[in-house]
């Protein structure tokens, strides 16, 4: 699957507890761009993936470009954007391809036209099936990250997504968003500087009280 998207923050800030935590974030994002944000704890790097996946406020604009007529944010965010957060989101009572299964049925709404199957995803991200609480931390990251490959979206918002994972597994995900982004997808991560991904654009974010 080709993708086309085009992402574009212009001055976005972000405010925390009445104060600006990311200020005046201007850029543009075309197909297999990927944007690293970095910066110490607390300098706001979930606050703008937070915003761009539209769970927080924000000032400035973020818009999606498809080449379609002007959507809805909120529709071209439900349209385009896989978010990954701190929180995996995996159900630990069911068994791995039951949660695939269940993510591409919610994802993929009305219909997945593209995309890995369940079992296919599985094998991607190195796993076998079972019961999901008996995963370890980085199998069920591994599992969270299976779910980018079950409904095709173009822009992968990935909040330090190699947490847990070992170094076989953070060499399965820089070539899992490597193919992501040759397929003309979009990757905006936050990293501690663990996450290999070659070509990036870095975006050093400061703590509001050093900026
Ligand atoms: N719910 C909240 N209410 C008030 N302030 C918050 C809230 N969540 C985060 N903050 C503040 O916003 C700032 C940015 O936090 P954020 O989580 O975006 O940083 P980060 O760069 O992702 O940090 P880390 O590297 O630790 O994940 C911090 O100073 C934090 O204390």
């Amino acid at each position: 699957m080709e993708h086309s998207v085009t992402l574009s923050l212009d001055n976005v800030s972000v405010a925390r507890g009445g104060a600006d935590v990311v200020a005046g974030v201007s850029i543009t994002l075309s197909a297999g761009d990927a944007l690293m944000l970095t910066g110490p704890n607390g300098s706001g790097k979930t606050s703008l993936l937070r915003a761009i996946a539209g769970f927080a406020r924000f000032d400035g604009m973020i818009a999606f470009a498809d080449g379609r007529d002007a959507r809805d944010r909120q529709e071209a965010i439900a349209t385009h954007v896989h978010y990954l957060g701190h929180e995996s989101g995996v159900n630990r009572r069911a068994d791995a391809l039951a949660n695939l299964s269940f993510w591409r049925a919610l994802l993929g709404n009305p219909a997945p036209t593209a995309g890995l199957a369940p079992e296919a995803a599985l094998n991607a991200v190195g796993l076998e099936n079972g019961p999901v609480w008996k995963f370890s931390a980085g199998q069920q990251q591994r599992l969270a990250i299976a779910r980018l490959l079950v409904v095709p979206r173009a822009v992968w918002l990935l909040d330090e997504p190699v947490t847990a994972l070992d170094a076989a597994g953070r060499d399965m995900l820089v070539a899992i968003c490597q193919n992501h982004r040759a397929q003309g997808g979009i990757i905006i991560s936050s990293s501690h500087g663990l996450f290999p991904l070659a070509g990036v654009i870095t975006l050093s974010l400061q703590r509001a009280e050093a900026a």
